[in-house]
Formats: C-alpha cells, structure tokens, sequence
C-alpha cells in the first residue's frame, strides 16, 4: 500500500472528484461515513455514552459535524463543540446547517473548554492534514485539556497537532488518541516510533478514491502489507531437490553466544534454503550438532570465535554476525569476507559494529548486501539522528551511498533500498521485543537470497513473514511468553501464506 503526502491526499481528492463528477461534500459524507460505521461496529449507543465531538473551523471540522449528523440519526448522543473561527471552510458551514437542530453545539472559548467526564468518548475533528503550524492559544488550550483528561479519543483522519509527514518542535501539542482512523492510505506520521503515544491503534478505511490516480501516483514511501507481496514467492518445484534452493553459510557465534549461530541457523532452515552449513567457534561443535541436526557445521580452528573464513566457493549466499563478537579475529574473517565474497551476502549484529569501528571496511561492501541494524547499530553506522524523520533522511542516504539494503528494526521496521525507497513492515508484534529475534531475521534472509530471491524481493518478503511468525507464535505463546525460537518455528506458514498458489 502507497503512503501518500498530505498534499498528494489532497491531489487524489481532487481527482476522485472530478473522475467521479461529485462534490467535495459528497466525499466528506463518504468519509465520514465510513468512521461513522467503524465505531457503530464497535459501540453500542450504550457503551459509547454521551460523545463529544470537537470541530476545528476546516474540513476535518467538517467531517466531525457529518459524524455528528450520522451518530444521532442512530441513536448515539451526541454533543458538539466548536472552535470559534473567521475562516470556517464551505463543507463546514454548509454542515453546519444541515446538524439536527436537537444536537447542542457549544463555541468553545478559553472560560469555555466543557468539562470532560473521565472515560468519556471524545472524537478529535479539530484538524487534520490542513495543519499549517503547531497549535497555540485556544486550540492548544483545548488539546491540552482533553490530554489531562481520561477520555476515549478516537482522532478523525490524525490526531490534532500532529503533522502528516514533517517534524514538528518537541514541545509541540498533541491529541493523545487511542485510536486514529485515517481514510484510503496510512500516513507516514502513523510509522514513527515517536508518535505512537499520540497516534495510538491506528486503521486505514477505503473510501473509494480514485484508483488510477493513486496508482500512477509515485512514491517512495511504501507500507508493506500482504498485497504488495503477491507474485513474489513461487511454490517449490515438484522436481526439486536439496541443490535447487541454494546452499546458504552462516558465520556466527561466540562463547557464551553460540545460541545466537543456533537460532539463525534453525531460522534458515525453515526458510526453504537448500542446504545449510553453519561456520562456529569450537566451543560451539556439540551445540549445533546437537540443536540443529539438519545443518551442517564447519568447526572453526579457535575456540571461541570465528578465526578463519572458510572455502566460499560451495555457497550461494552468506550471512555473518548473530553473536560472532569484534574481536581481532572476527573483524579479520569480516574484511576478507567483504573483499573475496562473489555471492550475496546478509550483515547483522556485531558485523555491523564492526563496520562501524572501522568505517573504511563499509567501501569494500559489495552492491546489494542486506544489512539489519536495530536503531542503535544504525546509529553507530550512520551517527545519530535528530528525530525520527532525519533517521529516515540517513537512513536514504546511507543505502543511496553504500547501495546497500538496510533493514532498520523495530515495530514497524523500515527497510531503505538503494534508490531512496522506504517500506515500512505491518506484521511484528511487541513479544518480538526479545533477544534473539534478530537473530532469526538474518537467518530467514541468509536463505532467501540463496535460493535465489532478489535483495529486494529477499528483503521484503523476509521482514513481512518474519513478523508474521512472530504474530502466529504469539496467537499460541502470548507476546510476554514469546521467545525467539517461536518465531522460528512459524516462519513456514508464514511463507506459506505469500506463496503463489497455482492457478488451473
Ligand atoms: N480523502 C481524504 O483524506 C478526505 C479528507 N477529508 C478531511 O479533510 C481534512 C483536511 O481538511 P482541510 O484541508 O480543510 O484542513 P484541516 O485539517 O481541517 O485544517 C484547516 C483549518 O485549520 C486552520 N489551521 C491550520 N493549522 C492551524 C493551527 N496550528 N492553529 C489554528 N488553526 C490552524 C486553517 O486555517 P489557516 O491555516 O488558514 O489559519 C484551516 O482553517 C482531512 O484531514 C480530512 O479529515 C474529508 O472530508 C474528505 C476526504
Ligand atoms: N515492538 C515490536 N514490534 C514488532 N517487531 C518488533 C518489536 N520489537 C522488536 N521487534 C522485532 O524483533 C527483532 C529484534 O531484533 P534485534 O534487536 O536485533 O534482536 P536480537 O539482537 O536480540 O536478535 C527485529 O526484527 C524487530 O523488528
Ligand atoms: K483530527
């Protein structure tokens, strides 16, 4: 699914409305009507109460007096309140003439803000994308008042004060929802780690608009739902056998880490690769042998790390760093690997920090390798970054110079590609918050691109059903129950869902 700017969601407005020859009210009554719907499915007249809906003086005013409009007319009690405004938008007047005259609009003024009973629910329809500046005077008076309030809000379109895709001052104000319906496409404001406590649970409702225009629309921002899977993961073939999908090598482990080779190593497995053979420490031999019977394992000459890269010339992609260390002798095997690799390659964990110790390693990485950093391995790479915009701005950057493809963890992941797209993940939940989680991504992507998928096909379809194990383990575990090793054990039916199934 594309992530359109605001000014580009203005633009597919305008195109709906004239493609469809209807009235910009027209749209706002679908709109709204489809918030409308979204919480009558939710709340019953009786366990919505009395519901506040604050009207800014623009369209998303607009849309919270249709709201109020089609609440009442089911049932719900409504009460209205204003900010007073010279500029009131046209489908703001004109539905303000249409409220019934039963619903009681209050002008909100600052001796004025209407008392918000604890538990109440509030809609936010104060602003929406036409937001120029952050709020102040009367409008912030108001946010802030029903922040300190232990409301329900549920924020039209976004939370009030919040820009769609820009930063904004750290002190500036925001409605606090707990749940933000937005229309036809998620906003890049929704992705960003920093306004969750704002944006709360969010959900996208289509409303029609104009499917030529979004889809010639270009953009770099992509959310990466199933849909944008489709046709990327063929069946197995009938005739296959264990030398047709690749023979991936992972180098990892330590002593103390050597669950961290394990991990990887069970994760690629269950990724389809062909054959797999693990590179450890010898401390590690029985452990593997043991945990992971169908892998293969190359004993290192060192005990307790990787010393010596072995013959590369059997595999068809490499993945290095789940608990290998940096030390010496790892950030030697790291060089040599950079220098000598002709296949793909996969960078997690310490490579990654090795890279960044000794930064004239990142010119030798070959075009096209994967790298996962979690943020603070990103910084490391990249050096620090203001805000969550400016660590996607470094994020582009990074990839652009290095033509790399860098994998930026966490809930939402966004992974950055060597033109300067962004696609940020819709499966994952908080349980994957738990160590070696991480480790299995680097195994699913390792046998991916041995198989072999592109960086990008690899890239994308690894971290959407990396997540969604995480999501079917935790179905079973729990989030708090939900350890690494789940994640590995669902990746099957994971890929299994994006596999293109055969047409007669
Ligand atoms: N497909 C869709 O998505 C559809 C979208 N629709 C809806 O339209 C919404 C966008 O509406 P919009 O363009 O009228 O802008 P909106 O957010 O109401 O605010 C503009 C007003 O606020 C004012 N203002 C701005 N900043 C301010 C500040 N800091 N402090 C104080 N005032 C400030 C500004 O005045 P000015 O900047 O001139 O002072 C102007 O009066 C969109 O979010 C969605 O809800 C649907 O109806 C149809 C389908
Ligand atoms: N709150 C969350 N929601 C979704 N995914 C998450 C969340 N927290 C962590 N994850 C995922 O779990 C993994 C954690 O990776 P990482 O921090 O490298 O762990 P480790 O180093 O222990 O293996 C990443 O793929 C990340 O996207
Ligand atoms: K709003």
């Amino acid at each position: 699914m594309k992530i359109f700017t605001a000014a580009q969601t203005r633009a597919a407005d305008q195109a709906t409305i004239q493609s469809e020859g209807i009235s910009s009210e027209a749209l706002m009554e679908r709109a709204a009507t489809a918030f409308t719907d979204w919480l009558t499915a939710r709340l019953s007249p009786k366990e919505a109460g009395e519901i506040l809906i604050l009207c800014g003086p623009g369209n998303n005013g607009g849309d919270g007096l249709v709201v109020a409009r089609r609440l009442y007319g089911r049932d719900y009690t409504v009460r209205v309140a204003v900010l007073p405004s010279e500029n009131k938008s046209g489908d703001f007047q004109r539905n303000f003439q249409k409220l019934p005259p039963e619903v009681i609009v209050t002008e909100l003024s600052a001796t004025n803000l209407l008392p918000i009973p604890a538990g109440a629910l509030v809609i936010d329809a104060l602003f929406g994308t036409g937001l120029t500046r952050p709020l102040e005077g009367l409008a912030a008076a108001v946010v802030q008042h029903l922040n300190a309030a232990q409301a329900r809000v549920v924020a039209v379109d976004i939370p009030s004060g919040l820009f769609s895709d820009a930063p904004q001052p750290a002190d500036s104000i925001v409605v606090r929802a707990r749940h933000t319906v937005s229309f036809e496409l998620p906003k890049l404001a929704f992705m960003l780690p920093h306004n969750a406590e704002y944006v709360g649970q969010w959900h996208v409702l289509p409303i029609d608009l104009d499917k030529k225009f979004i889809e010639e629309t270009a953009t770099k921002l992509h959310f990466l739902d199933a849909a944008l899977l489709a046709g990327r993961l063929q069946k197995r073939a009938r005739f296959a056998h264990k030398g047709t999908y690749g023979h991936a090598l992972l180098l990892a482990g330590s002593k103390g880490k050597i669950g961290a080779a394990v991990l990887a190593a069970q994760a690629c497995l269950r990724s389809g690769v062909g054959l797999l053979t693990l590179r450890v420490p010898a401390v590690g031999y029985d452990v593997v042998q043991t945990a992971v019977p169908e892998a293969m394992c190359l004993t290192d000459p060192a005990a307790d790390f990787v010393s010596e890269l072995p013959d590369l010339t059997p595999y068809s992609s490499i993945g290095i760093g789940p608990g290998l260390g940096k030390e010496k002798a790892p950030q030697q095997v790291l060089a040599q690997l950079l220098r000598e690799a002709k296949v793909p390659l996969v960078l997690d964990a310490d490579a990654l920090n090795i890279l960044a110790e000794n930064r004239e390693l990142l010119a030798t990485l070959p075009p096209d390798s994967l790298l996962t950093p979690h943020p603070k391995e990103f910084e490391r790479l990249a050096g620090p970054a203001r805000d969550d915009y400016h660590r996607l701005d470094l994020l582009r950057d990074f990839c652009q110079k290095h033509r790399c493809y860098t994998i930026l963890k966490g809930a939402n992941t966004c992974l950055g590609t060597p033109d300067g797209t962004l696609y940020f993940n819709s499966t994952g939940n908080p349980g994957m918050a738990t160590g070696g989680s991480g480790d299995v991504l680097t195994g699913i992507l390792t046998a991916l691109r041995a198989q072999p998928l592109s960086p990008l096909d690899a890239a994308l379809i690894g971290i959407y059903a990396h997540g969604r194990a995480g999501d079917l383990a935790a179905q079973v575990t729990g989030e708090a129950g939900l350890v690494a090793g789940d994640i590995a054990r669902f990746i099957g039916p994971a890929l299994e869902e994006l596999t293109t199934k055969e047409s007669f």
